[in-house]
């Protein structure tokens, strides 16, 4: 038994790893074939000694058993929705109330893709993953734990023991959501309307194992609360922090000076926006200084230090 401890011990820092690498780095260092066996011995081993099974053992990524229904959640700091821009007049508009309130010239700006997908928010505490929910009505969410936990780029624990409440979205990449839907013509079943129906159906089945089955994968792209870390004083500084703590954070994000330079980034992405492997319906702009975000503070139901510049919906779903 204490060599089996041992062994289990070994395969899960291994696996862990494995994940990392692949998932979060996309740089694989092990076969499929390879992550499979071990995977599989992992399994078989903690069926011979359940005892020694733990919430952030990576074979709960192949789901669990199925749950009746989903709990609620309540989120502690409301997830709220964003204001949208639909032209570049918007954007000079948001850009110079946001200079005329805080009395600065110029404003720096972080500008992210806005993945179209569910966006969703997970509690780390002392840097295991011990709860994970749906946005719901912002509030009030679903509580989808074991499904978030088999999206194979999300750690089940951090690279540092801190505790936190992060935000981000979980989405189906565009060649996973052309495969299940293969599926389900093969079966005669209705097919999903877009990647975006897809995950949501995907995360809300009450068996794990059918989440388990479609690779979600997830970006994520702000901080809730959070113990143990100083406060970021930039949304660049906590974006470089969630990478640092071993989360997939979107590489395509770029922090700018002035609104001439966020809309060079939305043309560049309405124009090539079809060449990624995930579908996003805008771009996001948010001040970089939390602070001068602290004084501009928030409308009814957005912050009034991010828009979302919305693109109009894709033409059918390319590779
Ligand atoms: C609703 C939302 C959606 N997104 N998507 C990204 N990339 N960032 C981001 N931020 C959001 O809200 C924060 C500005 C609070």
């Amino acid at each position: 038994r204490a060599e089996a401890e041992q062994r289990i011990q070994t395969l899960r820092t291994e696996l862990e790893e494995y994940n990392y690498r692949y998932h979060v780095l996309d740089d694989p260092t092990v076969s499929d074939a390879e992550y499979d066996r071990l995977m599989a011995e992992l399994l078989r081993l903690e069926e011979v000694y359940p005892d020694l099974v733990t919430p952030d053992s990576p074979s709960v990524k192949v789901g669990g058993e199925p749950l009746p229904y989903f709990e609620k959640v309540e989120h502690r700091i409301p997830m709220l929705s964003l204001g949208n821009a639909f032209s570049f007049d918007d954007l000079q508009d948001f850009d110079e109330r946001i200079r005329r309130l805080s009395g600065r010239e110029s404003i720096d700006y972080v500008c992210e893709l806005k993945i179209d997908g569910l966006a969703v928010s997970l509690r780390y505490e002392d840097g295991v993953m011990v709860r994970g929910a749906t946005r719901g009505d912002g509030r009030t969410g679903e509580n989808i734990t074991q499904n978030l936990k088999t999206i194979r780029s999300l750690p089940l624990r951090l690279r540092e023991l801190v505790t936190l409440e992060v935000r981000g979205e979980a989405f189906l990449p565009k060649k996973e959501f052309e495969r299940i839907n293969r599926v389900k013509e093969e079966r005669g079943e209705a097919l999903f309307a877009n990647p975006r129906n897809a995950a949501a159906g995907s995360l809300r089945q009450l068996d794990p194992k059918l989440a388990a089955e479609r690779t979600l994968d997830i970006f994520l792209y702000g901080i809730g609360e959070m113990e143990g870390v100083q406060n970021p004083l930039t949304h660049t500084a906590s974006l470089d922090l969630l990478q640092k703590l071993g989360l997939k954070v979107n590489p395509e994000r770029v922090t700018v000076k002035g609104i001439d330079d966020v809309m060079d980034f939305v043309n560049h992405w309405r124009e090539h926006r079809m060449e990624l492997g995930y579908e996003i319906d805008g771009i996001v702009i948010k001040v970089d200084d939390l602070a001068l975000r602290e004084q501009l503070g928030f409308t009814a139901k957005s912050p009034r230090w991010a828009i979302a510049y919305k693109f109009p919906a894709e033409e059918g779903v390319t590779v």
